[in-house]
C-alpha cells in the first residue's frame, strides 16, 4: 500500500465535514480514511476493500481504541471502481459520523470513542488523494 497523507492538530467539531476527493488507482486492493485523535484512537476507520483481507467489494468500518480494533461493521453497497475518481464526505456529529458516498448513498457509524472533536486524519492505500476540504 502507498504511504498516504496524514493531517494532525485539526479542529473538527460537531457539524463540521471533511470532503476527501481522489483517484482510486488501477488494481486497487483497498484504501482507507482514518479519522480520530491519533493513529491509535480512531473514531472511524473507513476501509473500502476491492479484494483484500478476505473481503471483496465491501466497505469495512471500525473504530480503534488505544491501539485495539473494536467491532467491525460491513457495508455491501460499494459504489467504487478501480482507476476512477471518487469523493467521500464525512460529517462529524457528537453521536455518529455520517459518510456520504459519491452516489449520494449515506452510511452512519457511531461515535464509540465519544470524541468531541477530530484532530487527526490519515488517508492510505491504493488511492491518490487530490482534495482534502474542510467545510
Ligand atoms: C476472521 C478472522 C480475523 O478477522 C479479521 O481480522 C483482521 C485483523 O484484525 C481484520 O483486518 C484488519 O481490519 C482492521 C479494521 O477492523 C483494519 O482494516 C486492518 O488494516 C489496517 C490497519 C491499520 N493498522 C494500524 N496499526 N497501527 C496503526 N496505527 N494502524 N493495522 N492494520 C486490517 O488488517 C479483518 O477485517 C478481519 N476479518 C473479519 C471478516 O472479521
Amino acid at each position: 500500500m502507498a504511504c498516504g497523507v496524514v493531517a494532525t492538530h485539526l479542529k473538527i467539531f460537531p457539524g463540521d465535514s471533511v470532503i476527501v476527493k481522489g483517484k482510486i488507482l488501477s488494481g486497487c486492493q483497498g484504501f482507507e480514511v482514518n479519522l480520530g485523535k491519533d493513529c491509535d484512537n480512531l473514531v472511524l476507520h473507513f476501509n473500502p476493500r476491492f479484494d483484500c483481507k478476505g473481503d471483496v467489494n465491501t466497505i469495512v468500518l471500525n473504530s480503534r481504541k488505544e491501539g485495539t480494533w473494536e467491532e467491525e461493521k460491513r457495508e455491501s453497497h460499494f459504489p467504487f471502481e478501480q482507476d476512477s475518481n471518487t469523493m467521500v464526505t464525512f460529517t462529524f456529529d457528537a453521536n455518529e459520523i455520517k459518510v456520504k458516498l459519491a452516489d449520494e448513498h449515506e452510511l452512519c457509524f457511531p461515535n464509540r470513542l465519544g470524541l468531541d472533536n477530530i484532530e487527526y486524519i490519515a488517508v492510505d492505500g491504493d488511492f491518490k488523494i487530490k482534495v482534502l476540504k474542510f467545510a
